[in-house]
């Protein structure tokens, strides 16, 4: 028989002290652990992340200053045609550039219109920047003959062209069972058949020289298609396409192209609107008035070019969303747009 004597057992407040005493000891030794492990830490963040953020804030910084820098050389002295330039985006564009030391060719129907913003852009100083006064050039987009005639001008006059602006459109609001084949035929040669056949008349003088840039201003309506629009709509999808195959063929003559996007912009577009019956619409409609000012786009077309970007959507969270939606859920968008469809026709009846 085993016998198990009382003093083989440490007694209750021995154990309790040795387990304190463990315990004290692995937690300092934890503590010190802690205290070395922090040490490091800061010596790794004061000796590596802080110049890592450093520098890379640097760098960041030092590459903006000398693409601003480039922008600012690329676009000063540059011959920039812009059509349209009577009017919203156009005239804040002509402002934009103008201001960047371009030498202008504004383009429009109206010689008086042309002129005023001629002479709004000769009250404009700068002292930093040499600025050049403008040349302006009237011509029709929807008729051909004199869009070539303009581009002859233009080519006489200033040599050759850096950078074209197709800016002038016309929108449209219409059911497509009720418009006239000539309202279509008018909205597509002011939107597209105009601009493509000026760019095409410019175009063989950039190829010479391998340097040109073309911008299209087509529209968040260029990637989506909402009702009521179909002329419009038609046109600005054209317009997309045709820059876009445009970009793709003359990439190997160093010439660049910007298809701009914007969304609503405060302008005179919708109340110059062509209807189903080719009367003018005549209202500003509220989209219009809570878009986008004319200058805060200029000032996107402006950095678009001298950023040389491929295309940029200038847009509100809705229509951008919009886009997005197209392309990932159609049945989605054809749906909320068949809605707002029979939104309008209702709102209009009653
Ligand atoms: N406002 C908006 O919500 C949006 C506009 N856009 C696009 O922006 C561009 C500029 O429009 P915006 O400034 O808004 O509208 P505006 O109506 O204010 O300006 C349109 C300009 O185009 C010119 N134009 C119209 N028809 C012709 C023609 N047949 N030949 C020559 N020039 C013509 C007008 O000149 P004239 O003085 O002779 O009439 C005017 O200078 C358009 O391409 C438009 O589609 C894109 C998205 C949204
Ligand atoms: C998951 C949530 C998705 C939400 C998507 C909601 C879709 C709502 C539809 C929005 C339609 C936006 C249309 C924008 C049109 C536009 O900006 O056009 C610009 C123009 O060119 C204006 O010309 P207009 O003559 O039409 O004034």
């Amino acid at each position: 028989m085993i016998r198990v004597k009382e003093k083989d057992f440490p007694s209750f407040e021995a154990s309790a002290d040795f387990l304190a005493g463990e315990i004290v000891c692995f937690l300092s030794s934890c503590g010190s652990r802690k205290t070395v492990q922090k040490g490091r830490l800061m010596d790794f963040t004061s000796t590596v992340i802080i110049p890592l953020l450093f520098g890379s804030v640097g760098i960041f910084a030092l590459f903006r200053l000398l693409q601003w820098m480039r922008m600012r050389a690329y676009l000063q002295e540059a011959v920039v045609v812009i059509t349209g330039a009577t009017s919203g985006l156009g005239k804040e564009c002509a402002k934009a550039f103008h201001a960047a030391g371009c030498k202008l060719v504004l383009c429009g129907r109206d010689s008086e219109k042309l002129q005023d913003v001629v002479q709004q852009l000769s009250t404009v100083t700068n002292h930093r920047k040499k600025t050049h006064k403008p040349h302006t050039v009237v011509f029709d987009l929807s008729d051909t003959k004199t869009v070539l005639n303009a581009a002859e001008e233009i080519l006489k006059y200033l040599g050759h062209v850096d950078i074209l602006i197709n800016n002038a459109g016309i929108s449209f609001r219409g059911t497509i069972v009720d418009t006239v084949l000539d309202v279509d035929k008018k909205v597509m040669e002011t939107n597209y058949f105009g601009p493509i056949a000026l760019t095409k008349a410019l175009l063989p003088s950039m190829i010479k020289r391998r340097q040109g840039h073309i911008v299209a201003i087509s529209s968040v309506q260029g990637k989506i298609s909402i009702p009521f629009r179909s002329a419009y709509a038609a046109s600005k999808h054209a317009t997309q396409a045709f820059f876009d195959c445009l970009r793709a063929e003359v990439e190997q003559y160093d010439i660049d192209v910007t298809v701009i996007s914007p969304g609503y912009i405060q302008t005179n577009l919708s109340r110059n609107a062509v209807t189903a019956d080719g009367s003018h619409y005549g209202v500003t409609d509220k989209n219009t008035m809570e878009g986008q000012t004319a200058a805060e786009v200029a000032q996107v077309v402006l950095n678009a070019v001298g950023q040389k970007k491929k295309e940029v959507l200038v847009a509100g969270l809705k229509p951008s969303l919009a886009v997005y939606l197209r392309n990932l859920c159609p049945r989605l968008f054809f749906s909320l747009m068949a809605d707002r469809a029979k939104k309008e026709r209702k709102a209009k009846a009653s």
